[in-house]
């Protein structure tokens, strides 16, 4: 059955080829009917369909799974992916093509080629993430899912949510340490907090909404469930990286499950002296990891191992990923926790996001990062417990110190 293609006709039966087949071998009757079936396919419709098994299902789904996450990624990443060649780089955000995307693969027979490909993709799969993670406890991933227009939102509603009275913010209360408003403490005096538990759930954003505007603001309560999704996201990238890249992907899914967040809201007055004010001083979270956006205004920094104090300098599509007291014990040591703080100069009111990462149910150490190079460090903790035993711990000096070790060392 042969079918005119000028008339736009698509599946055609003489069209399909075998490819796979166990005896097409050189020399057979098989393979002399195969070379027909292509020259006439060839010559009369310059294309036919190829059955060829190779490609098994397993790696045709995984692959296509990829491909799925490598356009998610943000368009800045994407357009690394250049070439000297017409072609062969990303081509993609064209008003006159706005549904095409494509990405190229130099020389993709090679393992070279792939790999650097992967590695200009995924940089935060790359290993110098994870050599900055186990070095500093942090890095800087850059992450463009918050848009310009949304990021003004954000932050615009920061301020209105901090213009509230006292009175109003102080209902924001829950018994959990540092979960609910922190304002101006005569220790802190710049800095304001409030927190939204389990963020991504927009009950819960709901229910801060109207407790902060009990006459509604709907506008308020999408763009925090909207943010602390996007980010829960970019959380949950680098949780399943760092599995992977230690081999124990296999319990992400379970790890994922148990994830809880927290999102506080926090703002920095300008200091009222030409000095540098401390509006945050030096610690270690308790979380897991956390992850944080300021607006412009720079003021965090972050401890390297050599004791040196790196300044943060904030964009609009940086996020410092944080590794908390709880990640440092769960990797046993492989991760320290970053010191941080926060330091204030100048005239400009500084916004921040936290989204902080906790689990459920008991942490523990998983044994393939157990060996004798790293021998156990942690009992299983409760990652509450470990936020009750800090708070009601007495010690002046605790926030300089290992509390893990006190909490649950071996
Ligand atoms: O404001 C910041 O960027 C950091 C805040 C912080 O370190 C914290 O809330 O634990
Ligand atoms: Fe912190």
């Amino acid at each position: 059955m042969v079918l005119d293609l000028n008339t736009g006709a698509t599946l055609v039966q003489d069209r399909i080829i075998d490819l796979s087949n166990e005896g097409l071998k050189p020399g057979t009757n098989t393979w002399m009917s195969t070379c027909q079936e292509i020259r006439l396919a060839m010559e009369e419709f310059g294309c036919f369909e190829g059955i060829y098994s190779k490609v098994s299902v397993e790696l045709h789904n995984q692959f296509f799974g990829r491909t799925e996450e490598l356009f998610d990624l943000p368009t800045e990443i994407k357009m690394k992916n250049t070439s000297t060649k017409p072609y062969f780089d990303y081509f993609g955000q064209y008003s006159f093509l706005p549904l095409y995307e494509s990405l190229g693969i130099d020389n993709p027979t090679t393992l070279e080629s792939t790999q650097s490909f992967t590695n200009l993709m995924w940089s935060f799969g790359n290993d110098r993430f994870w050599v900055a993670l186990e070095e500093c406890g942090s890095f800087v991933a850059v992450y463009d899912k918050l848009s310009v227009d949304f990021r003004k939102k954000v932050f615009d509603a920061l301020e209105e949510l901090f213009d509230l009275p006292v009175e109003t913010k102080m209902k924001n209360v829950n018994p959990k340490p540092a979960h609910g408003y922190m304002g101006k403490i005569s220790v802190l005096p710049l800095h304001e907090g409030m927190g939204i538990e389990y963020p991504t759930n927009i009950e819960e954003c709901e229910n801060f909404t109207k407790l902060m505007w009990p006459q509604g603001n709907d506008r308020f309560c999408e763009i925090a469930h909207t943010y602390s999704n996007i980010v829960a996201e970019l959380q949950q990238l680098v949780m399943r990286l760092l599995f992977e890249s230690y081999g124990i992907e296999k319990h992400y899914e379970n790890h994922k499950e148990s994830t809880t967040y927290l999102l506080r809201l926090l703002k920095y007055s300008k200091s009222q002296t030409d000095r540098t004010n401390v509006a945050f001083k030096g610690h270690t979270d308790k979380s897991l990891v956390s992850i944080l956006h300021s607006n412009h205004v720079k003021g965090l920094e972050l401890r390297t191992k050599d004791g040196e104090w790196l300044q943060f300098e904030p964009s609009p599509t940086s996020f410092v990923v944080i590794a908390g007291d709880a990640v440092m014990a769960w990797s046993n040591e492989r991760i320290p926790s970053c010191y941080h703080r926060v330091n204030m100069e100048g005239e400009k009111v500084r916004y921040a996001l936290g989204m902080f990462a906790f689990l459920n149910g008991m942490i523990q150490t998983p044994e393939e990062l157990i060996d004798d190079e790293h021998p156990l460090q942690y009992k299983p903790f409760d990652h509450q417990g470990l936020l009750q035993f800090y708070q009601s711990s007495t010690d002046p000096g605790k926030g300089d110190r290992n509390i893990m070790k006190v909490y649950c060392g071996v």
